[in-house]
């Protein structure tokens, strides 16, 4: 579980505060308008953004002081995934040593995580020998690979087609289900979070409201979500 502990995040002019907790062994949806902060929840979680206040505390231990290598947690964006001058294998194999200096039972974790995700035997390629969605499906194999429990997915398939982007979200599912891992995903699209989401959870107004069911979220939106929903589109 992630618990969120009168946390108050600040960048510049930007203020964000949350009190919540997200379930442990489930996926659960960020939703809000752009700026709101969704970004900038993950990277505070990640450790990359250290809070003004509060705790981030993860399976019962505070995060506070660790850095982003000592978390339990990965983070993966839509873009910028990949160096363009690696081989996919090696691409996957830096979630498994930055030095890339892999054994023989690492370099079979990389072709099984490449299996896992439908891309077997493409291991020698570069990305920009492969399409857009299977340069997504190598960063997801690199992420999964890192097997931490908490994975924080910040928009990751939007630049996807609806196929291809229900088909990445069905993989994230079917994974994160059968690991138990923990799911925080950003997204614009709430027919992404009723695809996987258990929950959802408003960021709007300088604030993470408390998740809820997602078909609940859903089903009456109101005030900031409602407002949010009109202007994007349900
Ligand atoms: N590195 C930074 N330094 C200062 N301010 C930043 C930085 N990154 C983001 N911000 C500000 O923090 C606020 C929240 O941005 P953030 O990217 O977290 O929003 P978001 O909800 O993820 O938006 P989007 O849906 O457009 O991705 C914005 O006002 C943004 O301008």
């Amino acid at each position: 579980m992630i618990a969120l502990e009168s946390l108050l995040l600040v960048q510049d002019g930007f203020r964000l505060t949350a009190s919540c907790r997200f379930r442990a062994g489930a996926v659960t949806a960020l939703i809000g308008p752009s700026g709101a902060g969704k970004s900038t929840l993950l990277s505070a979680i990640a450790g990359f953004l250290a809070p003004r206040a509060g705790r981030v505390v993860i399976d019962g231990a505070d995060m506070t002081g660790r850095g982003p290598a000592e978390r339990p947690v990965t983070l993966l964006f839509q873009e910028h995934n990949l160096f363009p001058h690696l081989r996919v294998w090696q691409n996957v194999g830096l979630g498994l040593d930055p030095r890339l200096r892999l054994t023989r039972a690492q370099r079979t974790a990389v072709e099984a995580a490449l299996e896992e995700v439908g891309l077997p035997g493409m291991g020698g390629r570069r990305p920009l020998e492969l399409s857009g969605g299977q340069r997504q499906r190598v960063a997801l194999a690199r992420a999964l690979l890192r097997r931490k429990p908490v994975l924080l997915l910040d928009e990751p398939f939007a630049a996807l087609g609806p196929g291809l982007r229900q088909e990445m979200l069905d993989l994230v599912a079917g994974i994160a289900a059968r690991e138990a891992m923990t799911v925080l995903m950003v997204t614009h699209m709430p027919a992404d979070a009723r695809a996987i989401a258990s929950e959802t959870a408003l960021v709007a107004d300088g604030r993470v409201e408390a998740p809820r069911p997602t078909a609940d979220v859903f089903a009456a939106p109101t005030g900031a979500l409602a407002a949010y929903l009109g202007a994007g589109g349900a």
